[in-house]
């Protein structure tokens, strides 16, 4: 077995947010620049330059890299360096004033309307809608004109027409949060409705502000300069990047340097803020830093040291040997499972049990590559089915043999039936993606496959959505998914997990009188030992990711070797014996109080 570097997750090094911004090269390069920028513009009134707005008639539109000019002069004979570093003190300052105001308004705004709902939420964005329903830059004109040119009024239009941006975010955020647990638990606490948004809810929409924010702020910044080219900002003397950009327009062909220098800033400026505000949005998105919203590859990345040798052909239904799978962090592969080894027989039932987070789902999804990559790694061992490596197959090819040899049932299965099909297309559709037998043949297999598992008035059934039946029906419907192409394995992940324990003994019922009829090989994951007892010829105990003990179900339930076994042997109630199977727990956890 390969060794992989072991990193319990106590000890995982968690990287701070700044770690994680500087490890994205794009928006630490977006850092810098925009840092330099922001050092250089407040450094304005002590750096040994001429006063920006001093005119020099004889040495006006003098090309850069003139003595005493290294950007040159401008069509007053100002210098272009000392106008370009105040202008973007005053872009940046009026840039960002605008996102601060924005963002409170907007997120004022957003917070009560997606707090409060009802009429108030309406009329609030009712407002924000007209806000949004003229075109943006005419709605920043309209406004300066009414207030007057000026770069005041500039900057409350920028941020005015902002406001329905971080509006509609905000309130959206927050109508997700208002109904959560941790707010209505605050609400029975007596907490008023103010501070439960300021204490409760706006922690939680803190960090899309700041996304917001990041990501505006350079927009904002090219609006003002938008607004200040059309003469409607900045004002004689005073200049910002835009006007800079204005003034220099007559003279484009004659004197370029003087609209290409505050082009460039303009560019730079923009593009250092939209790169650090990038950066910050993936530190502050958990999803996006784990990879959770990349789309996952078809099939889990195979990084193995070595690759195994075919075995026989009569080998059984399924052979894992040494499976190790682990989860990319980014600095190492924090391993999930470890050195899995376990056969399966045809018509056989093997039940894989362990507690919460022992890795059986994860072993499940190995078998046929579909444990989410990134960050899912498959870094050592081999899945034989009859004899053939599964891991060592072209995607195409173990594509193939999902659902088609090797079929899955899932925990819940409203989670897994699309919600918008009615339960039969559904049933068809899986067909059909192996057969290509025609719609109507497809549909009628369906009904029948209903029928086999049980599910009165088929036909009739096969066209209601999933979530028009009961939590039974819909893991028979996903029962009969598996069955939709005659598999060899099924692999059932906790089928029963999800229902009352009449339904759980009927599906078990059913699925062991499929084995039985079909000649399936089972694999059951459960973390139920009563489960095992009832329906598994054999059985794996798994803890922290490995197998601890496997064999002949009574065998071990007549007698387990690792303690771990026998506390989850203890585990299982017996009806009408309480005082018993206190008796026989209490032993095994010394540490809890009786
Ligand atoms: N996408 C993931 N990223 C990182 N770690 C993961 C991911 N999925 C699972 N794990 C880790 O792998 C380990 C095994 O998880 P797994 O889901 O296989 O447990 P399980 O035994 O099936 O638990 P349960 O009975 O609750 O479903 C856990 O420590 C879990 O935190």
């Amino acid at each position: 077995m390969t060794d992989i570097p072991v990193t319990p997750p106590a000890a995982r090094k968690r990287r701070s947010n700044w770690q994680l911004l500087m490890a994205n090269r794009l928006a630490a390069a977006g850092l810098f620049l925009f840092g330099f920028i922001v050092v250089v513009a407040l450094l304005a009134p002590i750096l040994p330059m001429p006063n920006p707005d001093i005119t020099d008639q004889p040495n006006r539109l003098l090309p850069p890299l003139s003595a005493g000019h290294l950007f040159g002069t401008d069509h007053l004979g100002r210098d272009i360096l000392s106008r370009l570093i105040w202008g973007t003190q005053v872009s940046l300052l009026v840039g960002i004033s605008a996102t601060a105001l924005a963002a409170l308004f907007g997120s004022l705004i957003g917070l009560v309307a997606g707090y409060t709902r009802g009429a108030t939420d309406s009329v609030l964005m009712r407002f924000v809608d007209m806000l949004m329903a003229f075109p943006y830059i005419l709605l920043a004109i309209a406004i300066v004109a009414a207030l007057g040119p000026g770069l005041l009024n500039a900057l409350y239009a920028i941020a005015i027409v902002n406001i329905p941006f971080f509006a509609r975010n905000i309130r959206g955020v927050t109508v997700s949060i208002r109904n959560r647990e941790f707010v209505d638990a605050a609400r029975l606490s007596g907490k008023s409705h103010a501070a439960i948004l300021f204490t409760e809810v706006l922690p939680n929409v803190l960090p899309v502000i700041v996304i917001t924010m990041s990501t505006t702020v350079g927009w904002m910044i090219l609006e003002t300069a938008g607004l200040s080219f059309l003469g409607l900002g900045a004002q004689p003397p005073t200049s910002d990047l835009g006007s800079m950009l204005g003034q220099a327009r007559a003279q484009l062909f004659t004197a370029p340097h003087a609209s290409i220098v505050p082009g460039i800033m303009i560019f730079i400026l923009v593009m250092s803020i939209n790169l650090l505000g990038d950066g910050i949005r993936d530190v502050l998105d958990p999803r996006l830093r784990s990879g959770a919203l990349d789309r996952p590859m078809p099939v889990t990345r195979i990084d193995r040291k070595t690759v195994p040798a075919p075995t026989l052909s009569d080998a059984p239904a399924l052979v894992v040997e040494n499976l190790s799978t682990g989860f990319d962090t980014g600095d190492t592969i924090t391993p999930a499972i470890r050195d899995i080894s376990f056969r399966l027989g045809k018509g056989e039932c093997l039940g894989l049990i362990g507690e919460s987070g022992s890795g059986k789902s994860v072993t499940a999804l190995s078998l046929m590559g579909l444990v989410a990559s990134p960050p899912g790694v498959i870094t050592d061992g081999a899945v034989y089915i009859e004899g053939r490596d599964v891991l060592s197959l072209r995607e195409q090819q173990l594509i193939g043999l999902r659902g088609a040899r090797v079929a899955y049932v899932f925990q819940d299965p409203l989670t897994t039936l699309h919600p918008l099909f009615v339960v039969g297309d559904q049933i068809a559709e899986a067909i059909l993606a192996h057969n290509p037998v025609g719609r109507q043949a497809a549909h009628a297999r369906a009904v029948a496959l209903m029928e086999t598992v049980g599910i009165r008035d088929a036909a009739s059934r096969a066209s209601a959505y999933p979530h028009e039946l009961s939590g039974g029906q819909r893991q028979r419907i996903g029962i009969a998914m598996a069955l939709a192409n005659d598999p060899d394995i099924i692999i059932a992940d906790e089928p029963t997990t999800a229902l009352d324990v009449t339904v759980q003994a009927r599906i078990l019922e059913l699925l062991q009188q499929l084995r039985r009829e079909r000649g399936l090989a089972l694999l059951l994951i459960t973390h139920d030992f009563g489960v095992v007892a009832q329906v598994c010829d054999r059985v794996a105990v798994m803890k922290n990711g490995e197998i601890v003990e496997q064999g002949d179900t009574q065998a071990i339930l007549r007698d387990p070797q690792h303690d771990y076994t026998r506390r989850l042997i203890a585990c299982v109630p017996e009806l009408g014996e309480g005082h018993g199977f206190l008796d026989r727990v209490r032993p095994l956890f010394p540490e809890a109080r009786p």
